[in-house]
């Protein structure tokens, strides 16, 4: 039988390019997220080559997710990876401009969902025991401060530390605990952060040379396939072209 993963945000970016890279690795997949065309046209897309399984989820809706993993189909409950990835970033603008339910709903999307599915799923991934393992997408947000990150860096850093705690209380169970932070990488993440400037994101992607999905992914797909005893706490990953800038300073 297969190794079977769970995706959240399956529907673009990372998550659909982590769906590709699992089902060429010969995974069966357990693809979720909002958009139910998506997962249908990536249902239709990786069907022939291994086994997949798709669900509607926000991962907000705690009750949701519980009713996803019990209704999980016989060839596809003992999940073996859990892919924390759904998440978002809005109002690119100050803390003082930012709209008060952007920042709610960036808690309830990188905080809250989080936790939500990696609580419906550990005790399944605890009996797979040796070998599972729980990716989380954090950001190099979480690690460095910069303008207009204010609500999405401070989710991220939560994810880090989230990943640490759980490394220290899964010890003994088998299951590993990742936290992928990767700099700029071309996906929706800016048109959805800019609510759908596509000029805004081509300039930001333009004339430099972005991470793309598909390094993520092969990042992914590689830190669940090391060794059962390996365990990457966190990968840091940015463009060669990308790096950190001077601190900023006021000036009369
Ligand atoms: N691109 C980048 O530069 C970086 C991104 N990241 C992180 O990587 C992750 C993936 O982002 P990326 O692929 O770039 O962005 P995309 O916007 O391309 O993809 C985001 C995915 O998250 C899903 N999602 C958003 N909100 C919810 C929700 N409430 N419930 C379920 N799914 C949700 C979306 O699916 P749907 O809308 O169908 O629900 C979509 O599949 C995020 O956590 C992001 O913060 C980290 C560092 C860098
Ligand atoms: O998390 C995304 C990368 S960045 O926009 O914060 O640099």
């Amino acid at each position: 039988m297969s190794d079977i993963v769970l995706i959240t945000g399956a529907t673009s970016g990372f998550g659909r390019a982590a769906a590709r890279r699992f089902a060429e690795a010969g995974w069966s997949l357990i693809l979720t997220g909002r958009r139910a065309e998506r997962l249908e046209d990536l249902e239709k897309e990786l069907s022939d080559k291994v086994p997949v399984h798709t669900a509607v989820l926000d991962v907000r809706d705690a009750e949701a997710i519980k009713g996803v993993v019990a209704a999980l189909p016989e060839g596809f409950r003992a999940v073996k990876a859990l892919i924390n990835n759904a998440g978002l970033a809005l109002a690119p603008e100050p803390a003082q401009k930012a709209d008060l339910d952007d920042w709610h709903t960036m808690i309830d999307t990188n905080i809250t969902g989080l936790v939500n599915v990696t609580h419906a799923l550990l005790p399944t991934l605890i009996e797979t025991g040796a070998g599972a393992s729980i990716v989380n997408l954090g950001s190099v947000a979480g690690q460095w401060p910069y303008p207009g990150s204010h609500v999405y860096g401070a989710s991220k850093a939560f994810v880090q530390q989230f990943t640490y705690n759980l490394r220290c209380d899964l010890q003994g169970t088998g299951v590993r605990v990742t936290d992928i932070a990767p700099g700029m990488a071309e996906t929706e993440f800016t048109l959805v952060r800019t609510g759908g400037d596509q000029a805004a994101s081509d300039k930001l992607y333009g004339d430099t040379t972005p991470l793309e999905a598909e390094d993520i992914a092969e990042l992914i797909c590689y830190t669940v396939s090391l060794p059962a005893h390996v365990n990457i706490n966190r990968l840091e990953v940015m463009p060669t072209r990308q790096a950190w800038s001077a601190f900023a300073v006021d000036r009369d």
